[in-house]
This record gives C-alpha cells, sequence and structure tokens, in this order.
C-alpha cells in the first residue's frame, strides 16, 4: 500500500512540469527517498541553489497534489538547495535574500546595555527563525517549560504576530487576561509559566497589520503592563523572518540573548543566517541554534531517516561560531501534543523529546550565565 503510494507520487512528480524548462525532476534524480507514515508523505526536492526561488510554487503545487491522495492527510515537501563543488554545505544566500536582509541598524543605535530593563524579569530570551514553519512555536513552548524544570521562574511572551499560537498550545484559547487593578493585567498561568499572547488581546487581522513601531509598543506593554511578578527568564516567541518588524523588535526589546530555530535544509540555514546576522547587528547574544525536524525515526522499525539532511544546523553553527543547542527529530508526539494543548514536555516529562528540549535549556542557560559574566558590554557603532 505505502508502496503504491510512493509510485503515485513519483509519477505525479514526473507530470509536472519544471520552472526552469527542464526534464522532470524524477528523471533529474531531484527527488529524495518519499517517506509515508501515519497518512502523511515526507520528501524533498534537491534544486540547483541559483533556481530555489523558482522552484517554490513548483514545491507549493506538489504538496497540494500529493495531499489530494486517497490515504494522505498531510504532504510535507521541502527543497534542499544543490551543493555546488567547492562550496561550503549552505549555499550562498540568493540575490534576492541578500536584497531583503534587515537594513542596518542606524549609526550610534542603542546597544544592548543601553536599553532600559523591565523590572522584575531578569533575562528576556528571544526565540527566532529566518521563516515561518519551522516549528519556531513549538520549541519556544518547549523550551520555556524545560526552563521551568530546571527550577526556573517562566514566562512566555507569544508576540507572533502574524500566527499567535501559545493559547492553543497552551490550552488557554477560552481564556482573556483580566485586569490586575490599574493598566496592569495579570498574566495568564499554564502548567507553572506565566503567558501572555498578542493572539489574547487583539485579533490576528489587527496585529498582521501592524507595522514594527506599533507591535514594538504594545510588545513592550506586555512586558511592562502585565503583572509578571519576579520571572528568571521571560522567552519572547518571535515573529518568524527578518524583515522591519523584527529588526525593531530585536533592536528595542532588551534582550539577553536569542535562540534561533532551523529546519536543516540549505534553505532554512540561509534564513537561519539572516536571523544570526539580525541579532548580532543590533548587539544581542545569538545563545545557539536548534535544529528542528532533523530527523525521522520510523516508530513500527526504529530506522532513522534523515529526509532533510541531517546536520546541516549544527554545521552551520560552528560556522557561524555559535553554539549548537542540539537537534529535535520530527515526530508525530510532538505535533500531537502540541495540538492537544499540552506541549510535548508536559506531557511525556520522562519521554526522550523532554530530556532533549531540557538539555537545550541547560545549554541555553550556560550561554546566558557565561554572558552575564562580561559585565561591560561592548557599544557597537554601525556603518
Ligand atoms: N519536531 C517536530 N516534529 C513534528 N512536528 C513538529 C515538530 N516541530 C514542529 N512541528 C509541527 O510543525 C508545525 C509548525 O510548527 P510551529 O507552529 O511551532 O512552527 P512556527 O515556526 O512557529 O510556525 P509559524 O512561523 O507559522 O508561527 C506544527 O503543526 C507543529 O506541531
Amino acid at each position: 500500500m505505502t508502496d503504491d503510494i510512493k509510485t503515485t507520487i513519483r509519477s505525479i512528480l514526473a507530470d509536472m512540469k519544471t520552472p526552469d524548462g527542464g526534464a522532470d525532476v524524477v528523471s533529474r534524480k531531484m527527488v529524495s527517498d518519499i517517506f509515508v507514515a501515519d497518512g502523511k508523505a515526507f520528501f524533498s526536492l534537491t534544486v540547483p541553489a541559483k533556481d530555489a526561488e523558482a522552484f517554490e510554487p513548483f514545491r507549493v503545487e506538489a504538496e497540494r497534489y500529493v495531499e489530494q491522495l486517497d490515504g494522505i492527510t498531510k504532504a510535507m515537501v521541502a527543497l534542499t538547495a544543490e551543493k555546488q563543488a567547492g562550496q561550503p554545505s549552505a549555499a550562498p544566500a540568493p540575490i534576492e535574500a541578500r536584497r531583503q536582509s534587515p537594513p542596518p541598524a542606524p549609526r550610534g543605535a542603542p546597544a544592548r546595555a543601553t536599553k532600559p530593563g523591565i523590572p522584575n524579569i531578569d533575562k528576556i530570551v528571544a526565540v527566532a527563525s529566518g521563516k515561518g514553519g519551522v516549528g519556531k512555536s513549538t520549541t519556544a513552548v518547549n523550551l520555556a517549560l524545560g526552563f521551568r524544570d530546571l527550577g526556573l521562574k517562566v514566562g512566555i511572551l507569544d508576540a507572533d504576530i502574524y500566527g499567535p499560537s501559545m493559547p492553543r498550545l497552551l490550552s488557554l484559547t477560552d481564556r482573556k487576561p483580566e485586569s490586575a487593578g490599574g493598566r496592569l493585567l495579570k498574566p495568564l498561568e499554564a502548567y507553572g509559566i506565566k503567558v501572555m499572547s498578542i493572539g489574547l488581546l487583539v485579533s490576528e487581522e489587527t496585529a498582521m497589520v501592524w507595522r514594527g513601531p506599533m507591535v514594538v509598543s504594545a510588545l513592550n506593554q506586555m512586558m511592562r503592563e502585565v503583572e509578571w511578578g519576579h520571572l528568571d527568564i521571560l522567552v519572547v516567541d518571535m515573529p518568524p523572518g527578518t524583515g522591519d518588524a523584527q529588526l525593531t523588535m530585536a533592536q528595542q526589546v532588551p534582550l539577553a540573548g536569542a535562540v534561533i530555530v532551523s529546519t536543516p535544509q540549505d534553505l532554512s540555514l540561509i534564513d537561519a543566517r539572516r536571523g544570526i546576522t539580525m541579532f548580532r547587528k543590533v548587539d544581542v547574544p545569538i545563545l545557539g541554534i536548534v535544529e528542528n525536524m532533523s530527523y525521522f525515526i520510523a516508530p513500527d522499525t526504529g530506522t532513522r531517516y534523515e529526509i532533510f539532511g541531517h546536520g546541516g544546523a549544527e554545521a552551520e553553527a560552528a560556522k557561524q561560531d555559535v553554539p549548537f543547542l542540539g537537534a529535535m527529530p520530527l515526530d508525530m508526539h510532538i505535533r500531537v501534543r502540541s495540538d492537544e494543548g499540552v506541549p510535548i514536555v508536559q506531557a511525556e516529562p520522562d519521554g526522550p523529546h523532554a530530556e532533549l528540549y531540557r538539555d537545550m535549556a541547560a545549554r541555553a542557560l550556560a550561554g546566558l550565565e557565561k554572558d552575564t559574566q562580561h559585565t561591560t558590554s561592548p557599544t557597537i557603532v554601525f556603518d
């Protein structure tokens, strides 16, 4: 049955017209092994780095076709940029990507040391990704629970204006924050962590049309006008990407560090690198990279599949001289627990994923502590 589906998928792909006008993707051996489990199909397409953007609509269409097959509920197709001889594993950013990289901060932009801190909150940590859908929110919430398990007082602030997900991830969708008197709001609480989400305060449509400065003022309000009590760490789930809204946030929120989430594909890593560059520009230390959906262990056989080319993020971390926080497999349990509103660290605290998330949290924490030892942070002047 599974083999039939794989054959059908291959013949669908073979019939699709390629954007570069060349032969079909199957005969050009651009299609990876196809993995089908639990009604989901996963595979990657290896495309020439220069054609990566042109292949994006093809990728989307391939997912759509595969999802129409009987027995398939979800398709996940990843584009992997082909390595050129003599090039490092991640292809250089295409021209378009470079054009979109964040504008340099203005000369004399405030360095981290000069941003006003938030009373009662010891450290604010951003969880960010260069692009959407890589598992940033899943990582943020499980890391927050990992910090909690390390004995810290933790809050999570969902600043993802494009798709706030904390209410859903923490089963808080029908709750509204109450007033704590005056201008202050009481945060919600779930599994021992305090929670505030832009999604609890304004509709997604409103949040989405906000420009950078408005988002930052809403964020500042959520940080300063919420009765958090004392927090050791406030985890901020950032909006994906490296546009103006993200740059303004990175620049103006007093961040102690940033965790970058990426999947292993070269294209995702290009975006992750843009994220690192953005935080570096505004003098926010990178606590490390997490490789999400790194590999897949078949539940029936225990065989490990590296469908998206596991290991890219670790290599990128080494190249960028930032810590590698760990690799999280693609696992249905992680998604199902998230959908149920009980993140895996909470739902299966003794399981392997909870342990991995706690290890990542411990590594990020070590980075934060190391950074505090350098009491005088350099003031960077941008050209
Ligand atoms: N390691 C994993 N294994 C299986 N599923 C995962 C994993 N990480 C995330 N997912 C699933 O992938 C989807 C996207 O995850 P998530 O919402 O965390 O991504 P995101 O990067 O925050 O997305 P967005 O940018 O759209 O907010 C969700 O359905 C989530 O449950």
